[in-house]
């Protein structure tokens, strides 16, 4: 029987060889949400465009777009044959509703790839590989065949030969044999500065001095320091990255960094002549900004400068010059390139490109494939980029893990014989064998990962499951054993870690929830949460929940003055920064948006806990619809009016009325941009893209820190619940971390599920 049918011809799903039931296959599928409308609506313009357009090109297209609203900047075409359901947005637990569509994996059971190639072969809207004004775009991949959108294959491009121009440059990749001789002559006689150092030929002299100033910043010791390693590796280069985890000083490197690239400039002899160089910091998002400004402008203030000034140059440099000349303001990328209202292309481009000689992205995991091809064309060709950022977060919610794509070998270093004999002169350690290779790429040289984490010590609950979380998993048969890494974590010692909670709830009405985002839950760390001390023996205060920024904003609110001019607004702005300090103690993460676990449900369930408690004055409608006091906000779009970052966040606090007394006027303070201190108030009727934030997703958490971070996990299985969110979540959190577990085996599930991207960016 069996054979009898294995002889007929398979049958192909009308949807392959008609348009007209393609069309109506993919209006069924933007009905059930299995594909946007805008997907479709791609289809339908190729097929207007032209007529004849075979149905399979047509599916592919609508499919290549769908991707991108789902992070991938192309179609992958033999995996998608390999696993058709992956390709749309279905329902995690399967459509409930009847009469479901077919599954893309009925559709695509008659097609092979060469069939689908074929079919792409259509010049009026394919191109291959190549320039051109085709609407799509056909081009190889390391697994085979893919299908872009032009858009994205030009980003894609852009940003490929931008770095690819910068990796040819290396400024001092010669000269590490004569260096490193000069280096044990030094160091026989004990001497920090070189007098040959001026002499000889200029690629000599960029060396010398680089090593001299890098035994200033860095103090030896008999191991490789990965700092030094990276801080010498993008000196080299113009263009480097700089991963790591957590704590594992990406800032500290990259102001040392600064300081040594401005030193070198300075201290350049003539006839270069010295000019300090033009740097500029950004990050992705308003948060991130304000964050690094913080810390850089902290580590700028500690760097001892002396033995660096005088190591560059015959005369050494002037110390206050050079501080001065190491910048410590941080912009948004989108107020770098200047942008717009009402288009998406930016004032600064190829034709007027920034002004600076070195520019500094961190955070640049969050930074997605159309932002970077827009810096890296609005770049001039001479200037420096250096991305920081850590290339286990999650990528950008946007199409295109450029980070994540460049650094997918950063783990291994993969440092030719001269990049590391370059390093070993440069630092003055040799480099262990295991991570160099004479296979190496030019990408390679020219990205560092720094591996210790200063932040968490082995004491920490926090540090370990972290890498127990992220630890890579190339087999899935080793899922089990990294599953019992990640409990191991939980139940190691009698009392647990410190640092570490793990809360399961039964229902969204559970009363934990409501000891957790009032109280932060102290009962469910080891010794309530007391007694413990950092790193550097400092008290940590035990985890706290909700109750702290509101007890602040009830018990230091000004009393006697009313809101008025700058000066009558001194106590408030101070009122509102306690506030907001307070507020950053605690933050929920979830995962998802909707649901009683998405921060749809959890946002007036917890207002609804701190109403109980008495910490909140608020209707139900206010509560789900309205404004408060004491409401927190995250802005959900920038706003150029307002100078308010996607991102930020703000608390809604009510001020005295000038004009009507008795009376309160809600106001929603946002912390100002500029590291200034300062204050925003803005009336809440001009916020148009804001959400309660009692409850977070980790997306939007990407970029900023907490005391203590609750990370709660849905109670069933989901796409989106993969290893590098629960990495990022456990990341968001700078002492306490509660994991809130609401089904059984969510973490498991979770930490053996990889984000899966499809991009061309990994091999430079
Ligand atoms: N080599 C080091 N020795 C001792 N402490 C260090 C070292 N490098 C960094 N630190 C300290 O560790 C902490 C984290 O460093 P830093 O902020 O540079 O890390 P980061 O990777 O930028 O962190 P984040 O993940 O927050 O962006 C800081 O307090 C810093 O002073």
């Amino acid at each position: 029987m069996k054979d009898l049918f294995d002889d007929l011809p398979e049958a192909r799903h009308p949807a392959l060889d008609e348009t007209p039931a393609l069309m109506e296959l993919l209006a069924r599928w933007v009905e059930r949400g299995w594909l946007r409308a805008l997907d479709r609506a791609l289809a339908r313009f190729l097929h207007r465009e032209v007529p004849e357009a075979p149905a399979p090109l047509l599916l592919a297209a609508a499919l290549a777009s769908h991707q991108l609203g789902r992070g991938h900047v192309c179609l992958d075409l033999a995996a998608t044959l390999e696993a058709p359901d992956l390709a749309l947005s279905l329902p995690p637990e399967g459509d409930d509703l009847s009469d479901p569509p077919p599954l893309p994996s009925e559709v695509l059971d008659g097609l092979t790839l060469d069939d689908w190639q074929r079919a792409l072969a259509n010049p009026g809207l394919v191109a291959n590989d190549a320039p051109g004004s085709t609407p799509l775009v056909h081009a190889p991949g390391p697994r085979g065949p893919r299908l872009y959108l032009r858009r994205y294959w030009q980003y894609e491009q852009q940003i490929r030969q931008q770095i690819a121009a910068r990796l040819t440059t290396n400024d001092t990749t010669t000269h590490s044999r004569s260096l490193l001789q000069q280096r044990s002559d030094v160091s026989a006689i004990g001497a920090a500065r070189r007098p040959e150092a001026a002499t000889g030929p200029d690629q000599d002299h960029n060396t010398t001095t680089l090593a001299t100033a890098l035994d200033a910043l860095f103090p030896t010791s008999g191991d490789l320091d990965w700092q030094k390693a990276a801080c010498a590796l993008a000196a080299r280069s113009p263009f480097a990255v700089i991963t790591g985890g957590p704590g594992t000083g990406k800032t500290t490197t990259v102001v040392k960094l600064l300081a040594l690239l401005q030193a070198m400039a300075l201290g350049r002899p003539e006839p270069d002549g010295a000019r300090a160089l033009r740097i500029r910091l950004a990050a992705p998002t308003g948060k991130a900004a304000a964050r690094l400004n913080e810390s850089i402008a902290g580590q700028v203030k500690k760097l001892s400068l002396a033995e660096l000034a005088g190591a560059v140059g015959q005369q050494g440099v002037d110390i206050s010059s050079l501080r001065e000349a190491i910048p410590t303001e941080v912009t948004t990328l989108h107020r770098l390139l200047g942008s717009r209202p009402d288009t998406r292309h930016f004032r600064h481009h190829a034709g007027n490109p920034l002004a600076l000689d070195l520019l500094v992205i961190d955070e640049a995991s969050m930074v997605d494939i159309e932002m970077m091809a827009a810096v890296l064309t609005a770049l001039p060709a001479r200037a420096r980029l250096v991305l920081l950022g850590d290339k286990d977060q999650l990528a950008s919610v946007e199409a295109g893990a450029v980070l994540g794509d460049l650094c997918q070998r950063a783990e291994g270093g993969h440092y030719t014989p001269e990049t590391a004999d370059w390093l070993e002169a440069a630092t003055g350690t040799p480099l262990p064998e295991r991570y160099r290779d004479a296979q190496g790429q030019p990408l390679d040289q020219a990205i560092a990962m720094l591996r210790v984490s200063h932040r968490f010590d082995a004491q920490s609950g926090i540090g370990r499951l972290a890498e127990a979380v992220n630890r890579p998993l190339p087999d899935k048969r080793q899922a089990k054993e990294k599953r019992r890494a990640v409990r191991e974590v939980f139940g190691e010692g009698k009392a647990g870690y410190r640092d570490l909670a793990r809360l399961h709830l039964g229902a969204p009405e559970d009363a934990g929830l409501d000891r957790l985002v009032v109280e932060g839950n102290p009962a469910g760390f080891p010794q309530r949460g007391q007694g413990r001390h950092d790193r550097r023996g400092e008290p940590v205060a035990p985890p706290l929940g909700y109750r702290h920024y509101l007890a602040v904003l009830r018990d230091r609110r000004p009393t006697d003055t009313a809101f008025g001019d700058d000066e009558a607004r001194q106590p408030f702005d101070a009122w509102a920064r306690a506030v907001l300090e307070a507020h950053g103690q605690f933050q929920l993460l979830c995962a998802l948006r909707k649901g009683p676990w998405g921060i749809e449900g959890l946002n007036p369930r917890i207002g609804r806990a701190l109403r109980r408690a008495g910490w909140l004055h608020a209707s139900d409608m206010e509560l789900d619809r309205g404004w408060f006091e004491g409401r927190p906000v995250l802005v959900t779009r920038n706003d150029y009016g307002l100078g308010l970052m996607n991102g930020d966040i703000g608390i809604t606090l009510a001020l005295p009325d000038a004009r009507a007394p008795g009376k309160k006027l809600l106001r929603v303070a946002f912390p100002s941009s500029d590291g200034s201190g300062r204050i925003k108030w803005v009336l809440p009727s001009r916020l148009q893209a804001v959400e309660t934030v009692f409850a977070m997703t980790v997306h939007k958490s990407q970029g900023s820190e907490f005391t203590h971070t609750a990370l709660l996990l849905p109670d069933a299985p989901n796409p989106i619940l993969t290893r590098e969110l629960v990495y990022t979540g456990i990341t968001r959190a700078k002492h306490w971390l509660t994991l809130v577990e609401t089904g059984r085996g969510m973490l498991d599930e979770a930490v053996t599920r990889e984000v899966m991207r499809v991009s061309g960016l990994g091999k430079l």
